[in-house]
């Protein structure tokens, strides 16, 4: 009887075996090179059966390997990455009409990219989908109304101030100030993101700028620091693991992360789980204290309420509506639980400030290489300044230079080079039969500097462009860096005034440089476009008498 125990548990291993080996077998030759639809569709060489194009992908600056692959293939490519998933690069309009506008309920964000989301931002607008989706932006949309941000822009300039008294200070301390001082652009674009972004989305100030050692500014720099292709495809791994989200956002996560800290695989994942946690005790901190405010000062809470448009306020109201219509106070609204709310406070932090941030030094880096853009850009900004040392919104929009020299920056230098759907069920896309399960990449970069839209210079920096726009170009699929459609960013128009404010402020008051003759700055080959050196630049005071 033993014996035949053991055969059958033999044969049953035997089985599970054959299984994973066809499997495998399946997965990493049959589909890729005989089954799959799609292995008809030009794009790279197949390479490595198990890693696929993925180590070239990790390696590589964000959307260059990309942008060569249509060049070489046309516009639309096949690349097969670990296991023999597959990945479709769709370049025309019409296909990303499909993609991201028409059918985007057929085409969300991958689960894993949903889950690295919701563990370094908040499971908040950035991984819900469908009516979820469509109810929370419902309850955003007002805190980002041409209005509200209009009210909200002179908040923007006591961060600004600060920033430019601080270098203004450190560059006249020099021996000798004339040849200015070389300072890291990006973590000083990154301060100056988040202080602005706490004070009004939060109106929580927390001086990042001053303060070396402020606990927020901390926990991000450690967290953004963590930015690279080899951890970004631990992370893909590692968020593919049934349960592991959840694992991760867990106390026990954070008890025991010192066991993680010992695998030199595991240890991003302990910063992550480290970094997030004192985020996550922080904006607790922020949200108590604006729930007890307005719970003593809520007598009419809609009226009160209603005023407040900024991102917590509404937050707040959408939190408590749920408690005062179980009180049958009759205020209506989108009920919130006090994660969710965590949840949406943790996205705006991190979508509003490091993609901000990182679209700033790149805007600071293409000035300095291009001094005569950057000259045209003082003489504009300057008497304004001179008028009024605070411009308004609408002020700030006026400025056609600045405008240009933004949206050229962003066009070029995209903060999110690139993003992921995934088909969830068989469809066409522009005339090609996409399986169920295929990954699609969306190329931001690529068709942002792509030359049948662009033009020949289509990968040079040149403001002057927006002031004649070629034939081809479309406004909602020529230039994707907010990409397009329901999910597209809701902090465009507040991104835009951001960076405007900063860049008049910064560029009237100093004249940047490249740190020394034929200076490289790379972007890490990430999420976003963050600098990897952080960018040093040398900064010269503008005598503006
Ligand atoms: C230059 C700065 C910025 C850039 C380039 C940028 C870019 C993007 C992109 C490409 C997406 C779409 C991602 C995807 O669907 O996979 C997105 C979504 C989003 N962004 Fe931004 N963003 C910027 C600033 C901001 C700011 C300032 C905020 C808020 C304060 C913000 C909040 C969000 C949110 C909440 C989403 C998710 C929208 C949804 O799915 O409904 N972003 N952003």
């Amino acid at each position: 009887m033993e014996i035949l125990g053991d055969l059958r548990i033999l044969h049953l291993l035997c089985l599970g075996g054959v299984y994973v080996l066809y499997k495998l077998l399946h997965q990493l030759f049959l589909w890729p090179y005989l089954l799959s639809p799609h292995r008809k569709i030009p794009g790279p060489p197949l390479r490595d059966p198990f890693l696929g194009v993925f180590p070239e992908i990790m390696h590589a600056e964000a959307g260059i390997l990309q942008r060569q692959w249509v060049k070489q293939y046309g516009p639309v490519v096949r690349a097969v990455g670990p296991f023999g998933v597959e990945r479709i690069i769709f370049m025309k309009p019409e296909a990303l009409h499909r993609i991201l506008i028409s059918d985007w309920l057929e085409y969300p964000r991958p689960d894993f990219m949903r889950n690295i989301l919701g563990v370094v931002a908040g499971y908040g607008l950035l991984t819900v989908t469908g009516n979820e989706h469509k109810q929370m932006r419902k309850v955003m949309n007002p805190a980002f109304s041409i209005p509200n941000l209009m009210a909200q822009t002179d908040m923007y300039y006591d961060s600004i101030e600060s920033l430019v008294d601080i270098l203004s200070s450190a560059t006249n301390a020099q021996q000798d100030p004339s040849q200015g001082k070389e300072f890291l652009m990006y973590e000083w674009m990154s301060k100056v993101t988040l202080d602005i972004i706490c004070e009004t989305a939060f109106g929580y100030k927390t001086n990042s700028l001053r303060d070396p050692h402020n606990e927020l500014a901390e926990a991000y720099e450690h967290l953004i620091g963590l930015q690279s292709g080899p951890n970004i495809a631990r992370f893909i791994g590692l968020m593919s693991i049934p349960g592991a989200p959840f694992l991760f956002r867990s106390q026990w996560a954070y008890d025991h992360r010192h066991w993680f800290f010992k695998s030199s695989l595991l240890a991003p994942a302990a910063t992550t789980i480290e970094s997030m946690y004192r985020i996550k005790s922080i904006s607790q901190r922020i949200l108590t204290e604006r729930l007890s405010e307005a719970q003593s000062s809520a007598v009419n809470l809609e009226h009160d309420m209603q005023a407040k448009k900024d991102i917590m306020s509404l937050l707040v109201r959408a939190r408590l509506a749920g408690d005062q219509a179980n009180k049958g106070s009759g205020v209506k609204g989108y009920r919130m639980s006090d994660g969710a709310v965590m949840d949406q406070v943790l996205t705006f932090l991190g979508a509003g400030h490091e993609t901000t941030a990182s679209g700033l030094a790149w805007t600071l880096w293409l000035l300095a290489n291009d001094p005569q853009s950057q000259r045209k850009l003082r003489a504009e900004v300057t008497p304004l300044l001179d008028a009024n040392p605070r411009p308004s919104y609408r002020e700030l929009k006026d400025l056609q230079w600045l405008d240009c020299v933004v949206l050229e920056s962003l066009r070029l230098m995209p903060p999110v080079p690139m993003t992921l759907r995934k088909a969830a069920k068989t469809g066409t896309i522009d005339g090609v039969s996409v399986s169920k399960g295929t990954i699609l990449y969306i190329p931001i970069r690529v068709v942002n500097t792509w030359k049948e839209i662009w033009g020949d210079d289509a990968e040079e920096f040149n403001p002057a462009r927006w002031h004649s726009l070629p034939n081809t170009y479309h406004p909602t699929y020529s230039m994707l860096s907010f990409i397009a459609g329901p999910h597209a960013c809701i902090g465009k128009t507040m991104a835009i005034i951001e960076m405007k404010s900063v860049l008049a402020l910064l560029v009237a008051n100093f004249e940047f440089e490249p740190s020394f003759p034929g200076q490289i700055v790379k972007p890490t080959a990430a999420v976003t476009m963050k600098p990897a050196d952080s960018m040093p630049l040398r900064v010269k005071l503008v005598d503006r008498m």
